[in-house]
């Protein structure tokens, strides 16, 4: 089932050191942010997100002063992150580890992300219809349910999808619970095996990555930092195994402005 504001059942409150002390010089970082819950504030529908622009200022110093080792790692498509975000352009993750862009002037690369299957997103889309207020978001190899809007719809819905998946036992899809929605992908790629192939390429190959994030697709990543000797920072709850925790996104955006100037010092002492 859904975890809608926790982000893990074992998840525990309590205190962890501060994030910014674990943090190396960002010349020897990769910075890896999850962005709905994480760097933004949730908001009605995925369209009305805002970006602040202190945000956008901080993400571009930190890409720079990474030497492009910065990753949004998203469940968000490359292109709907590029309207959220815009007019800057960053290296994404997107579509939970479906699609890739390495730098903001190179193309994405969509290797693990087949199209859903035309008669199961007809099938799934009319789940919609259960309730006003179920938002769809077709994402060509996911399909996403909303129902922020409606809340009382939850159950009905993944009842839904599982009838729809118990009739399919062979399909190569899986649900993935995420706050206030319900998403069927292909199964094969995750936000993890994303990171991981971002982490063989030139620019974030040898750096000590940190991650950011705040929903069960999330976890993934976290369960991996380990293998990159990588720090994992949870959001609004402390997940299982994390080296800390925030208590909301403008927390998460606070310290990452905090990082440029704390690395600044380092830099000028
Ligand atoms: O991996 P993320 O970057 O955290 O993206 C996860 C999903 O985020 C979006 O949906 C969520 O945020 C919306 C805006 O605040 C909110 O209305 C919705 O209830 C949340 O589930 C996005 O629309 C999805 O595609 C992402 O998978």
């Amino acid at each position: 089932m859904p975890l809608d504001d926790d982000i893990s059942p074992d998840a525990t409150t309590g205190s962890l050191p501060a994030p910014a002390s674990l943090i190396p010089p960002l010349r020897q970082t990769a910075v890896l942010l999850d962005i709905d819950g994480t760097l933004l504030d949730f908001a009605p529908t995925p369209r009305e997100v805002w970006v602040p622009p202190e945000l956008s200022t901080t993400l571009k110093q930190l890409h720079e002063r990474t030497d492009g080792a910065l990753a949004l790692v998203s469940g968000r498509s490359l292109n709907d992150i590029d309207l959220i975000f815009a007019p800057d352009v960053f290296p994404a993750i997107g579509g939970h580890g479906a699609e890739m862009r390495l730098q903001p002037d190179s193309e994405a690369v969509a290797a693990h992300a087949p199209p859903l299957d035309k008669e199961l997103k007809r099938r799934l889309a009319a789940i919609a219809k259960l309730s006003p207020g179920i938002l769809l978001e077709d994402k060509g190899y996911s399909l996403a349910l909303h129902y922020r809007l409606a809340p009382q719809a939850e159950k009905a819905i993944y009842e839904a999808v599982s009838l729809i998946r118990a009739e399919l036992p062979n399909a190569p899809i899986e649900v993935l619970p995420g706050k206030s929605v319900c998403e069927i992908k292909h199964s094969g790629f995750t936000k993890a095996t994303g990171v991981r192939e971002l982490m063989t390429h030139a620019r974030f190959k040898g750096r000590r990555p940190f991650f950011i994030g705040d929903d069960v697709t999330d976890e993934t990543v976290f369960a991996i930092m380990p293998d990159f000797n990588g720090l994992a920072f949870s959001v609004g709850r402390r997940a299982l195994g994390v080296d800390g925790h925030f208590d909301g996104p403008s927390d998460v955006r606070a310290f990452l402005a905090r990082l440029l100037d704390d690395d600044r010092d380092v830099s000028l002492s």
